[in-house]
């Protein structure tokens, strides 16, 4: 049912400690395929590791990314009325309206990787709250929002990209990734759309207030998502999971949308074994919450745009890694002399 709130802080936390593992005997199986496959053994690097990962989370043994599906969630935040991002905060509905008309990379790259791109806005024209003076969400905001990126996974896809669009979101991100690991906020906090030097020092004064305004009230990962979050970032977790429940491997954007996943460890440390990161973010908090997840971002581009980009290019690697696993021929198959 639609308007049914599932989500209390205590079902998300239950929901966590109960999720689905992969298939090992199909990953062990899979990496002896790639073992037995016509080239040095390893010489197909972190492609080999791709598509282990994909066979043991698909528990298939030939696994497939034909049925790609992108969901890109967009968001407003009260925060960005205080200038913390280098663009004005109507840019979100219009990005929305131009990935509706076809005019942004994600639709570019969707077309070339032959990802179906679904766009969903949460209340668009009803920012969350300044997370530097108080909680960002209400308790039903925060499960509402975690129901509709639940609502949003489809019944069945071979992967599934996600991906985010907010202005003033990077700010979250920051507060997300510092409220998950500790450290400190100047460490987690970047340009996001391009601030300058002095625009960035201000950001980091903004989330600091954040920090001290929540402290000891993070006690679970949806306090940290409804107080620190918002909307697109609570629908990112609550697909995360539902992807997980459905069976379906996940790619996480760049940096906003793997600290939107990371709350998710905070309750169970392997919630996102079923997810890449699709690619190396210049935000540069990226680089220590990817090494913290330890994930290794497919590719490393010094993309820095969000809207699911980086996982629609990532898509097309785990492409390649697919093609040559399940295409090539065994050394026995081909007749070729293995190492001595
Ligand atoms: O994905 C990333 O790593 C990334 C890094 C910097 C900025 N972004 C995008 O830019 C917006 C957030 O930046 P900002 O400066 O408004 O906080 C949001 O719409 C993101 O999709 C995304
Ligand atoms: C123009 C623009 C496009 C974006 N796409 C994702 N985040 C974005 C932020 C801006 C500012």
């Amino acid at each position: 049912m639609a308007d049914q709130i599932i989500f209390t802080a205590e079902d998300l936390t239950r929901m966590l400690i109960d999720l689905p593992t992969c298939n090992q005997t199909i990953g062990d199986q899979a990496r002896a395929r790639q073992n037995s496959l016509t080239k040095p053994q390893g010489s197909l690097g972190h492609l080999e590791e791709l598509a282990i990962w994909l066979a043991s989370w698909q528990g298939r043994d030939a696994p497939s990314v034909a049925d790609a599906y992108c969901l890109v969630f967009a968001g407003n935040h009260g925060i960005a009325a205080k200038g913390v991002s280098a663009y004005p905060a109507e840019v979100t509905a219009q990005m929305v309206m131009n990935f509706e008309q076809g005019g942004a990379a994600i639709n570019q790259l969707c077309r070339v990787s032959g990802a179906v791109l679904k766009v969903v806005a949460l209340e668009l024209d009803r920012p969350t709250d300044d997370l530097s003076q108080g909680p960002a969400m209400t308790a039903e905001d925060c499960a509402r929002a975690l129901q509709v990126g639940r609502d949003a996974v489809p019944e069945t896809a071979d992967i599934l990209l996600l991906g985010e669009m907010g202005i003033g979101n990077s700010t979250s991100a920051a507060a997300l990734s510092a409220a998950c690991f500790g450290g400190a906020v100047k460490d987690w906090t970047g340009p996001g759309t391009g601030l300058d030097q002095s625009g960035l020092d201000y950001k980091i004064n903004l989330i600091e207030q954040a920090m001290s305004c929540h402290d000891n009230m993070l006690t679970s990962p949806f306090e940290i998502l409804r107080r620190l979050g918002g909307r697109e970032l609570a629908a990112i977790a609550g697909a995360v999971i539902c992807a997980r429940e459905r069976g379906i491997p996940v790619i996480l954007d760049g940096y906003i949308c793997t600290a939107a996943a990371a709350v998710l460890t905070t309750g169970a440390t392997a919630a996102l074994d079923h997810c890449q990161v699709a690619h190396l973010s210049r935000e540069p908090g990226h680089r220590v919450l990817s090494e913290i997840l330890g994930k290794r971002p497919i590719l490393d581009l010094d993309m820095r745009l969000g809207e699911a980009s980086g996982a629609a290019v990532a898509l097309m690697v785990l492409q390649a890694a697919v093609a040559v696993h399940n295409g090539m021929a065994t050394f026995a198959e081909a007749g070729v002399s293995e190492h001595d």
